[in-house]
């Protein structure tokens, strides 16, 4: 029913439920908590957000919360398809500063977990593409931070140029990971 992969940091998951399909179409269990607590996720989502994003090449993130409000993350895509972007922004971890970057789209039906101490973000390979996303903490727009998607220290190959991404004010001046405080150690 439900298929949990590592990514290139262990801790960052890609999950994707089964898909029952027939002449009409699917039917898939997009979250089960019981299922998840047998494949290694035991995490308690509190909220449910849906963003669409017009435009191809439309960046949101690197995003995060800081404690008490951390958030831990399973994002899917609905409508279109995205580069979706994990950082681990742990300060003690031996992945401290690397990613995971993973193709999520409503064709592939895969998830992507991503854990409390990770900037977390993503770019829209298609137009007008929703993301679908559990979080495990409440917003706090006053916990609300953010870092550089295009800080060149992070290594992540973004499918467009920095000049072709299409931004909120807010992720156009994000500090970069030299500039980041340590919100998790
Ligand atoms: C995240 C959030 C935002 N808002 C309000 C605050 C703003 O007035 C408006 C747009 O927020 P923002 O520009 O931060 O939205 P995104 O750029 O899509 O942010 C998200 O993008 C990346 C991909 C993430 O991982 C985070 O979940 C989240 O930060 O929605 C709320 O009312 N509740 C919320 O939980």
């Amino acid at each position: 029913m439900l298929s949990v992969e590592p990514t290139i940091i262990p801790e960052v998951k890609i999950v994707t439920p089964r898909r029952f399909g027939d002449h009409r179409g699917f039917f898939s269990e997009t979250y089960n908590r019981q299922r998840f607590i047998e494949a290694g996720i035991d995490t308690e989502f509190v909220q449910d957000n849906h963003s669409l994003s017009a435009a191809v090449g439309t960046v949101r993130g690197l995003h995060f919360q800081s404690e008490p409000f951390a958030q831990a993350k399973l994002i899917r895509v609905v409508r279109g398809s995205i580069l979706d972007v994990a950082v681990d922004i742990r300060r003690s971890s031996p992945t401290y500063g690397r990613h995971a970057a993973v193709e999520l789209s409503a064709e592939n039906g895969r998830q992507l977990f991503v854990p409390i101490g990770f900037a977390h973000g993503f770019c829209t390979l298609e137009p007008n593409t929703e993301i679908q996303y559990k979080v495990s903490a409440y917003y706090s727009a006053a916990n609300d931070h953010g870092l550089a998607w295009n800080d060149p220290e992070l290594g992540i190959a973004w499918p467009i140029a920095p000049a072709e991404a299409i931004l909120s004010d807010k992720d156009s001046r994000q500090p970069t990971l030299a500039e980041l405080p340590a919100y998790f150690s």
